[in-house]
């Protein structure tokens, strides 16, 4: 029950203003497209795509954002989220939900560093609920085997193909040294001089946990297909990123989209749709927040 001209009559100017928005920032924090996909993804496997990880912890309520594998998600992603809406809010208050802003900024931001035009639909509306407690395991981590993280996928109705599509996305962003490190000594997939120079960057991360490298060594800030050409070679940055080209389930994908960047963007456009999909509130359940970091 989404439909692409939902803000049509209501707010007219909805993509305008996105679009305004998020060129600003993208333009003054080119870490922000990264930072917001990854947000998006986080925010749409739990619980569907219902901006329930923009909620702020309350005395009351420990939010989604605060368990601990969000706490790594930049300020800058919140940030360009919280400035569209301030934006809408002043030309059709009330209207626009976060869900839909969180869906129609991760797009744009993805166009803007060059990957794929998809048309998301709209009228998602906002959660009621966030909590902190009930995300460890519903969200993949890179010391996860490979059947661990198809598990979580498949378990939302994503199939192993769609899984390795949507991976594409390490093609941008960075991760932080302590999400990898600890296994780059004993870890023989790794480029042995990859795997030398990450010792090297990532050398003091213990004591500065700050530390981080780009996921894609050959083109970190371009959204194209050099992530599924460094899989084979060994300079795969997480252990799941290694996990996808050696595993005999997933390394036919990982070829083909290396091989082919428009059946990567092809796939990776419909996966992201499919995704923004995931369970989504629509009608007169959840609730337009009048702010996106708590619940009306
Ligand atoms: C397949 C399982 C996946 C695992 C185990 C995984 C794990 C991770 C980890 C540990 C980081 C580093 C976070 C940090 O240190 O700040 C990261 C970064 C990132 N992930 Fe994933 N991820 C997976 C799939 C995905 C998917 C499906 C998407 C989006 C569709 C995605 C988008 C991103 C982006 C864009 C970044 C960079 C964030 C930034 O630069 O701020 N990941 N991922
Ligand atoms: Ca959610
Ligand atoms: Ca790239």
């Amino acid at each position: 029950s989404l439909t692409y001209d939902f803000y049509q009559k209501s707010c007219p100017r909805f993509n305008q203003i996105m679009q305004d928005t998020i060129t600003n920032k993208q333009i003054t924090s080119p870490t922000t497209a990264a930072a917001t996909l990854r947000l998006f993804f986080h925010d749409c496997l739990l619980n569907g795509c219902d901006a329930s990880i923009l909620v702020s912890s309350t005395p009351f309520n420990t939010a989604e954002r605060d368990a601990d594998i969000n706490l790594s998600l930049p300020g800058d992603a919140f940030d360009v989220v919280v400035r569209a809406k301030i934006a809408l809010e002043l030309s059709c208050p009330n209207t626009v939900s976060c869900a839909d802003i969180l869906a129609v900024a991760t797009r744009d931001l993805v166009v803007m560093v060059g990957g794929p035009y998809y048309n998301v639909p709209l009228g998602r509306r906002d959660s009621r609920f966030s909590k902190a407690s009930v995300v460890e395991g519903n969200l993949p981590r890179p010391t996860m085997s490979m059947s661990q993280i198809i598990k979580i996928f498949e378990s939302r109705g994503f199939s192993i193909q769609e899984m390795v599509a949507l991976s594409g996305a390490h093609t941008i962003g960075f991760s932080h040294c302590s999400e990898f490190a600890n296994s780059l000594p004993n870890n023989t997939h790794y480029n042995p001089r990859f795997a030398q120079g990450l010792q090297k960057a990532c050398g003091d991360y213990h004591n500065n946990p700050t530390l981080s490298v780009f996921n894609d060594i050959m083109t970190p800030n371009k959204f194209d297909n050099l992530y599924f050409q460094n899989l084979p070679k060994g300079l795969g940055l997480l252990g799941s990123d290694h996990g996808l080209a050696i595993d005999p389930r997933t390394r036919p994908f990982v070829e083909m989209y290396g091989s082919d960047q428009d059946k990567f963007f092809k796939a990776f456009a419909a996966a992201m749709v499919k995704l923004s999909l995931y369970g989504v509130q629509t009608g007169r359940i959840g609730e337009i927040r009048h702010r996106c970091d708590a619940f009306n």
